[in-house]
């Protein structure tokens, strides 16, 4: 099929690729001159793992643009993928999604296309972008037939750092519309990822077992709804665990044995149940706030994911208030961050606790050494009045340093050479906000270890002649 994609952030250019990978023709549009001229060089304008080698594979199928008139008129789906960044209301900010829709409306093919919204939009944007479209065309040709288009919602679900493996191999594909035909063409669109025919690349292969990924075919609103759904339930998810941390460090109890001892019951499930600093990223926070504005528009309040927000944010000053439990005066003192990005494996800095929380530490009158593998760049560039001072390494940042902070769990950090560290450090203190290290290993090493919800004592273990009776679970 063809296809044009409208905006090459995180999702469109995911979106994109994949499509281009399991057989389709696709042109990306965007508005941003930079990331066009990456793309069209087969460089990555974001830091993604397997994006840049997709693109390569993808690469006689793929086209970039800024022009709407070369990808829009002979596309049978055009996907929507522009950023829909929160206002200070918590409202979206809608003005790119509108850009998006008049461009499709003005450009649009005289055969029947299907609009598909990717970016995360409030209810009731797939009938508002239906109009817009409607108007764009009107204004250009006369009356756009109701059979020539049908807009439809397929709210994209994908991980940043995993963004490639997501798309490919998801846990489910929802899409939303109201009219059959619209259903109908992306079933067949997204048939090799439904039934899982293609060939999976090399460095991304396919999860065992996954034979078909389910097809929840709905209405728009519904669609709509079960994105916001999804990110609140899984950030309330986050901070009831950052909840029962704080507890569990009152009274002396340990939250990896509680996320554990939790998470095995099958109703609850293990995944994102690990205690640290909380969610930052470019979507829980942005799409909580939405979905508590789009509530009070309907005259509800939603308590629940307005105390998980609430929960989420105290996390960060929680660190602060480590560090100065530890080194009881701030002013003054190094402290050293390990990680900016939000997660491990994204250079994403929207919303990331590094640097909100480098932020309180220099208002305290901290001076703030940094280190991240991949986001260094992207901070200097988008955060150039932060006071901060970039290290090449990780030793670099421990160098006469009061206190470290891991923030961002990065697989390198566990490697470290962590004794040379402790060394090179004026006080060898190390708070872990991802509960990341080993603390027993790094209290040998002669740190001062501090974590998230953690009973400093060792857990009693079972001894092994018990161990045939029951399945263990340990560590
Ligand atoms: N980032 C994620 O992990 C993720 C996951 C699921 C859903 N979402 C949602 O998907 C949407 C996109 O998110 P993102 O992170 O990819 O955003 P992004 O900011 O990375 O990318 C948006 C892109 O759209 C381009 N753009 C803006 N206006 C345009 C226009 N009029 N025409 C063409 N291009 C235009 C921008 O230049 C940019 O490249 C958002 O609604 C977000 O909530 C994001
Ligand atoms: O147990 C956990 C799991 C995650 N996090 C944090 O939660 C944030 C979000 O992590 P993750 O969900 O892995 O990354 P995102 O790329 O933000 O993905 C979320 O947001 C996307 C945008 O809407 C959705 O598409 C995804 O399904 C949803 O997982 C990060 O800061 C993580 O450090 C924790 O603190 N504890």
């Amino acid at each position: 099929m063809k296809v044009a994609v409208i905006g090459t952030g995180y999702v469109g250019i995911t979106t994109g690729v994949t499509l281009a990978y399991v057989g389709h023709h696709v042109t990306c549009v965007d508005v941003n001159p930079a990331k066009l001229a990456s793309l069209k060089a087969g460089k990555a304008p974001i830091y993604e793992p397997g994006l840049e080698e997709l693109l390569s594979l993808a690469a006689e199928r793929l086209a970039f643009t800024d022009s709407y008139a070369e990808a829009v008129p002979e596309a049978d789906v055009i996907f929507i993928a522009v950023g829909t960044p929160p206002l200070p209301d918590g409202n979206p900010d809608l003005q790119y999604l509108q850009a998006a829709a008049a461009g499709i409306g003005e450009h649009i093919g005289e055969g029947f296309t299907v609009v598909v919204n990717k970016s995360t939009v409030p209810i009731g944007s797939g009938n508002w972008v239906d109009a817009l479209i409607h108007e764009a065309f009107a204004t250009r040709q006369g009356k756009l037939f109701q059979e020539h288009l049908a807009v439809a919602s397929n709210p994209e679900f994908l991980r940043e750092g995993s963004a490639i493996h997501d798309s490919l191999y998801p846990d489910r594909m929802v899409v939303g519309a109201e009219d059959q035909r619209a259903l109908e063409v992306l079933y067949t669109l997204y048939r090799p990822i439904l039934e899982q025919t293609f060939t999976p690349p090399s460095f991304i292969p396919r999860p065992e077992g996954l034979q078909a990924v389910p097809f929840i075919a709905t209405d728009l609103t519904s669609a709509e709804l079960i994105k916001y759904s999804a990110n609140a339930f899984l950030a309330l998810k986050i901070s009831f665990i950052n909840e029962i941390a704080a507890l569990a460090e009152r009274v002396g109890a340990d939250v990896t044995q509680i996320a554990k001892g939790i998470g095995l019951d099958a109703r609850i499930g293990t995944r994102f149940l690990q205690a640290g600093i909380g969610w930052g990223g470019s979507c829980f926070g942005k799409d909580t706030a939405a979905l508590i504005a789009t509530a009070q528009d309907y005259g509800l309040s939603m308590p629940i994911v307005a105390a998980a927000r609430e929960v989420n944010y105290r996390q960060r000053e929680r660190i602060v208030e480590k560090l100065l439990a530890e080194l009881k005066i701030l002013k003054g003192r190094t402290i050293g961050l390990l990680g900016l990005a939000f997660k491990p494996n994204t250079d994403d800095l929207r919303d990331a606790p590094a640097l909100d929380i480098a932020h309180r530490l220099i208002e305290r009158g901290v001076r703030v050494r940094v280190h991240d593998p991949v986001a260094m760049e992207k901070a200097r560039r988008e955060h150039p009045h932060l006071a901060l001072h970039y290290c090449e390494t990780p030793e670099e940042v421990a160098e006469e340093a009061d206190a470290l902070v891991l923030v961002t769990e990065w697989a390198m950090y566990r490697e470290l050479p962590w004794e040379e560290m402790a060394r090179r450090m004026r006080r060898a203190v190390l708070v872990d906000g991802r509960n990341f290290l080993d603390r027993a290993q790094m209290a040998a090493l002669g740190f001062r270890y501090v974590g998230i919800g953690l009973n400093p004592l060792e857990p009693p273990r079972l001894a092994a002649k018990e161990a045939p009776r029951a399945v263990r679970v340990e560590g």
